[in-house]
């Protein structure tokens, strides 16, 4: 069996690529990391040490990798000969990908008529969606139709906390030993694939949310508030009592949002914030803040982790999202030197000042209730 996986990074090594060995799959990452494709190609193999105090080691074989940039044909030929194709490269690169996914995926029509399932394991509502339109936008109306019969694209929610990696060996991915990986069963197509560490669900809209509105949620809160506070890393952050304050009065918020809408039991859900917590303070964990902070329009989006559960807040809830607003506010002022959209949004806030940035970044109307307490936040 064949996976071919996009994106030889963090959570693609220290995660789907591990679990799609140890199901069987040979993988086949795609990268456009020269020095990551050429080692994987060398060694065929990498090691994934948990986070833990007992350093627990295991060793992923049977591995291989495409440079795309150098040979996107290979790609093409990986795709048409796949059982599984999976990416997880950042949802800004999936609009890249979806050229060669396409052309990869027509390749196959022409060979065979095998069911294909695309799964896209980023953070983000509707990833696998989002890669088919991006997909569709290449095709034919009698491709799209041959497409339906043939390609399906699951929707998934993933759950581990990788950091970026500053190993000697350039393979190795330290991990938490906390994993989830949920996908959405009702949009398989053929037979639903054996992988140990997978869950099948017939609705996955409750566990992305809970995933993202609470690991996620919790995660940009701590690097945003830490990164305004001078911290470094997100333990650094969640050791301090300002920010841990901010970290759980918002995840209550999200908690309540999650709990009215989904109807879950509120214990449970105190157990699943609380045991996030604790992953944040992983003593194992050298978690940088820029890492977890990365690409805040992103993740002031509409959709996305910050603006979604408040906007859902007035929907659910009396009274206002105020701890969601502070980290909002923390958001938008985040100004680190190194990061595009960070940049970016400091230029916006430069040009337009805050309440258009709001407008255009988060996709609020002037007036909105939500824009007013940010603001009041940033005052
Ligand atoms: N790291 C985590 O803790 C974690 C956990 C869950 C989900 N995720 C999600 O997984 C995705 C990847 O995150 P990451 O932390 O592994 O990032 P990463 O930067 O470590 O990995 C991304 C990889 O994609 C590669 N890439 C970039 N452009 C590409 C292209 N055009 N074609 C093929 N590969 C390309 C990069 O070279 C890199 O190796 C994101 O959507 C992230 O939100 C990350
Ligand atoms: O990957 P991003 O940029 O969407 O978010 C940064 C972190 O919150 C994220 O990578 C978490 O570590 C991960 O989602 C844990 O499962």
């Amino acid at each position: 069996m064949l996976a071919v996986h996009f994106g030889a990074g963090n959570i693609g090594r220290g995660f789907i690529g591990s679990l799609l060995s140890d199901a069987g799959y040979q993988v086949c990452f795609v990268d456009v990391n020269a020095e990551i494709v050429d080692l994987l190609n060398e060694k065929q193999e990498y090691r994934v040490v948990l986070a833990a105090e007992n350093s627990e080691e295991t060793t992923v074989r049977n591995v291989k990798a495409i440079n795309s940039l150098q040979n996107p044909e290979e790609v093409l030929e990986a795709i048409a000969a796949a059982d599984l194709v999976t990416t997880a490269v950042g949802p800004n690169i999936l609009g890249i990908i979806s050229e060669l996914i396409a052309n990869g995926l027509k390749k196959r029509t022409e060979r065979r008529n095998q069911p294909l399932n695309i799964i896209a394991c980023e953070n983000m509502i509707g990833g696998s969606s989002f890669l088919k339109e991006k997909v569709y936008e290449k095709l034919s109306d009698a491709e799209k139709k041959q497409f339906d019969q043939c390609f399906a694209f699951p929707n998934a929610a993933v759950d581990r906390i990788v950091p970026n990696q500053t190993n000697e060996d350039k393979l190795m991915v330290s991990v938490e030993p906390f994993y989830e990986w949920v996908v959405d069963r009702s949009k398989i197509i053929g037979e639903v694939p054996t992988i140990e560490g997978v869950t099948f669900v017939e609705d996955l809209t409750p566990f992305i949310e809970r995933k993202l509105f609470t690991v996620n949620t919790g995660h940009a809160i701590a690097a945003y508030a830490g990164y305004q506070a001078g911290l470094e890393t997100i333990k650094d952050a969640m050791e301090d009592p300002d920010v841990l304050r901010l970290v759980r009065a918002t995840l209550t918020e999200t908690g309540a949002v999650l709990v009215k809408k989904y109807n879950f039991d509120s214990t449970e859900h105190m157990n699943y914030v609380n045991k996030i917590v604790s992953r944040f303070t992983n003593p194992h964990i050298n978690d940088e803040i820029p890492r977890v902070a990365r690409g805040p329009i992103r993740k002031l989006g509409p959709n996305d982790r910050l603006i979604s559960p408040a906007k859902q807040y007035y929907q659910y809830l009396e009274g206002q999202p105020e701890n969601l607003a502070k980290g909002i506010a923390a958001a938008l002022r985040y100004d680190y030197p190194e990061d595009q959209e960070a940049i970016t949004l400091q230029s916006k806030v430069k040009e337009m000042g805050y309440e258009e940035t709001i407008c255009k970044v988060c996709g609020l109307q002037e007036g909105d209730p939500l824009v007013e307490l940010i603001i009041r936040e940033l005052n």
